[in-house]
């Protein structure tokens, strides 16, 4: 695909590179992290966000922080890479790509034990780059796989921001877009703006207008008529988790653009790399759900809104049971249905 995406998150041996996504659209500014806590304030700030850029940013900021690790031996190694890993674990709790990160890295650093710990200190970074660079993959098949399902001259509806800067690039949602666009076929999209942080205005309508995709910008209240004027054909989102039985989690509000789609007799499509696909949750309602700050809803980019003192409920994502969904789309192609057999076999070589 024609290269005309910023990658939100890079490292240079010695320095992280965040694109700074709060600031985003009015600013495009990259952090320059060198420490371990600014990486897990970054997650945690959303200032790197979309569950695979977590994932890359938290492999990165895992290899940053064992930098002054002792060497002496692999057990007092290891049990400084061991606490730092945990750490970042605390950054967000939905997206697992964070959990699935840490954990190849965890992988990687026991498969290197014997070695001397300067050279696995190396290879870790290695090991990084490689996540990094396998998701820029994935992501291009899951855009080659997704656009099976459009055809020239659809208009589609998507929620939050699952595009290049969410991930290492392309993105998992907006890939078919992009590559729709390089291919010559008129796919246009509504944007959710997503309620309360914005990321369907912020970055969704922003990078699709970077790209020169016609983007229509309405906010969440919004899709019920969009679908029942006949403006959209299909949804598709990206998410944080797929549970083993096909539940899926992704940014509050999708679970109610879901019923939308089914009442509308709408496709309802989520696109999903291997890496956010976790068969050790069961179902949906084992999710971990972020609940974050009140100010968030009542004071959003800094306006207060709401009555000083109001209670407030503010959960990130919610869950979208599987039988709403029309088909998970992943790098190894679509699944229509029958999840719970059908994704243990993606895991098989
Ligand atoms: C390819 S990104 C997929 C999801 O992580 C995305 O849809 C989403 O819900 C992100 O939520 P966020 O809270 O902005 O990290």
């Amino acid at each position: 695909m024609e290269d005309i995406f910023l990658q939100s998150v890079k490292f240079d041996g010695e320095k992280l590179y965040v694109l700074d996504q709060t600031k985003l659209p009015q600013v495009t500014e990259f952090l320059e992290i060198t420490d371990i806590e600014d990486v897990w304030d970054a997650i945690k700030q959303l200032k790197v966000r979309g569950a695979p850029a977590i994932g890359i940013a938290a492999a990165y900021g895992l290899a940053l922080g064992i930098k002054d690790a002792p060497e002496s031996d692999f057990e007092a190694f290891y049990e400084y890479f061991k606490e730092k890993a945990d750490y970042l674990a605390t950054s967000r709790p939905t997206a697992v790509n964070l959990f699935w990160a840490l954990k190849r890295m965890d992988a990687r650093a026991k498969a290197e034990n014997g070695k001397p710990v300067s050279s696995i200190k190396k290879l870790l970074i290695e090991e990084a780059h490689t996540i990094r660079q396998e998701d820029e993959n994935v992501c291009s098949s899951i855009g080659e796989n997704a656009l099976s399902l459009f055809q020239d001259g659809m208009t589609v509806l998507t929620h939050c921001n699952a595009g290049g800067i969410a991930t290492a690039k392309y993105g998992t949602a907006l890939a078919p877009i992009y590559l729709a666009k390089e291919r010559g076929m008129d796919i246009k999209v509504f944007a959710d703006e997503t309620r309360p942080l914005l990321q369907g205005a912020r970055l969704t309508a922003w990078e699709l207008m970077q790209a020169g995709i016609d983007v229509t910008l309405i906010t969440d209240s919004m899709a019920a008529m969009v679908m029942q004027q006949g403006k959209v054909q299909a949804v598709i989102v990206g998410c944080d988790r797929v549970a083993a039985n096909g539940d899926v989690a992704n940014k509050i509000g999708t679970y109610g653009v879901a019923l939308l789609a089914k009442a509308h007799n709408i496709p309802f499509y989520v696109a999903a790399p291997l890496s956010t696909i976790d068969l050790e949750t069961r179902t949906g309602e084992d999710i971990p759900i972020e609940e974050r700050a009140a100010e968030e809803i009542t004071a959003g980019f800094g306006k207060s809104t709401a009555p000083e003192g109001v209670k407030v409920f503010n959960p990130a994502f919610d869950v979208t049971p599987h039988h709403l969904i029309t088909a998970i789309i992943t790098e190894k192609g679509v699944m229509r249905g029958n999840y719970s057999e059908e994704l243990p076999h993606l895991f098989e070589n």
